[in-house]
């Protein structure tokens, strides 16, 4: 029997936090397979930042899925948490859970409704995995600035497993002064190298459980170096501030519109946000989503060519789309100036869209460009 299924009287929760397209859902994908494998019963929870759940796409339609879309689940949308898990739990009876955060979520806030949801539901935090994109942590170290730096760094400080992602994009001398980066952040979590995440998954897992370490901060300290009390004073200091304007709507934390239409859960029931907190958060209150719905196909090498010029402040792309010189259907991926496109054909009613994820971006200049496209290819 494995090992989780011998402990019926919790059910395992796994957080998988990392960047924008740094590789979660490709592990997500394989954790899930790893799982049926064993015979086990995977739930998932997934959050994304953008209105729509593209990732879900790429997970089997029999594993039950929660999405909480249109916020991020660290702080929009973080007293949902709770409620999902017991929603899941109830209906789906999950061997294990596993949450993948929006690439801009501090893990650190996931992992306190984690516990707090444990408090009276039979669920037990074994690990937070964090993904690294190894290209753009180390283009984004050279730098040493900005908020996105800062996030990712929360990221890593925060996990109990590490995986050091997208290997092949780096040099070894970058590797390892990665490595040396990540024992310096995080010398508690193990550093597994990869590439498209593949790692031995027992070993993944076993490696990761040690997340009970993070629950008290006089423990974690136990086990660390100077740099890592930084690390969890950075997880314990983390904050939610609740007073910041609605000004903003194009930002994720203020676009309590688009909760309002998009924030619904598995069975269609939309969640009850509470309005009158207006929650924000310091370490990605500049993270900004436009989704493009498209009302007509548009030429693939138009559109591959806007892609690959997107302007470096836009992290992350990704869509479905059908283009007017192919037949079938597209996936597109775009995720720190590496594009990606697979044929797809979708599960249930996928209409054509596109997110955009990023940094302080001009999204009228990539909504024009992209109704140019529109209307160049209905001439
Ligand atoms: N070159 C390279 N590409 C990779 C690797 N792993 C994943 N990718 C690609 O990176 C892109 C993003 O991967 P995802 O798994 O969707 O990333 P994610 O973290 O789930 O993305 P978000 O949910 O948007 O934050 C996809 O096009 C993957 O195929 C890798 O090791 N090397």
């Amino acid at each position: 029997m494995s090992e989780l299924k011998a402990n019926e009287s919790s059910i395992p929760v796994y957080i998988l936090s990392g960047f924008l397209g740094s590789g979660k859902t490709t592990l997500l994908v394989q954790l899930i397979e790893h799982w049926q494998k064993q015979g086990l019963r995977p739930a998932v929870v997934m959050n994304e930042l953008g209105e729509v759940n593209l990732d879900g796409q790429m997970v089997d339609s029999t594993v039950p899925m929660t999405e909480m879309l249109g916020g991020c689940i660290c702080c929009t949308v973080r007293g949902d948490l709770g409620l999902q898990l017991a929603d899941l739990v109830q209906e789906e009876s999950p061997d294990v859970i596993i949450i993948e955060a929006t690439g801009a979520a501090n893990p650190m806030e996931i992992l306190d409704a984690v516990t707090e949801t444990s408090l009276y539901m039979r669920l037990e935090l074994k690990s937070l995995i964090t993904v690294v994109d190894a290209a753009h942590l180390s283009g984004l170290y050279q730098e040493q600035k900005g908020q996105t730096f800062k996030l990712m760094q929360e990221q890593i400080r925060c996990a109990s497993v590490l995986l050091l992602n997208k290997t092949d994009r780096v040099n070894e001398q970058q590797l390892a002064d990665l490595r040396d980066l990540l024992a310096r952040w995080n010398g508690f979590a193990p550093a597994i190298s990869t590439v498209k995440c593949e790692v031995d998954m027992d070993m993944l897992l076993r490696s990761g459980d040690n997340v009970h370490a993070y629950q008290s901060v006089d423990e974690t300290s136990k086990h660390a170096n100077k740099e890592q009390n930084v690390h969890s004073e950075a997880c314990a200091e983390h904050s939610c501030s609740h007073n910041h304007g609605h000004e903003h709507h194009e930002h994720v934390d203020h676009n309590h519109e688009a909760h309002q239409h998009s924030d619904v859960n598995v069975h269609g029931h939309p969640h009850d946000h509470d309005h009158n907190h207006a929650h924000s958060h310091a370490s990605h209150e500049h993270v900004m989503v436009y989704t493009h719905y498209f009302t007509k196909p548009v030429n693939s090498e138009a559109f591959e060519r806007l892609i690959s010029e997107l302007p470096r402040d836009v992290y992350r792309a990704k869509g479905i789309l059908t283009f007017s010189d192919t037949s079938s259907r597209f996936w597109f991926q775009y995720a720190y100036r590496e594009s990606d496109y697979m044929k797809i054909t979708p599960q249930g009613d996928v209409p054509n869209v596109a997110v955009f994820i990023g940094e302080h971006f001009d999204q009228t200049v990539i909504r024009n460009q992209l109704l140019e496209l529109e209307a160049t290819n209905e001439a």
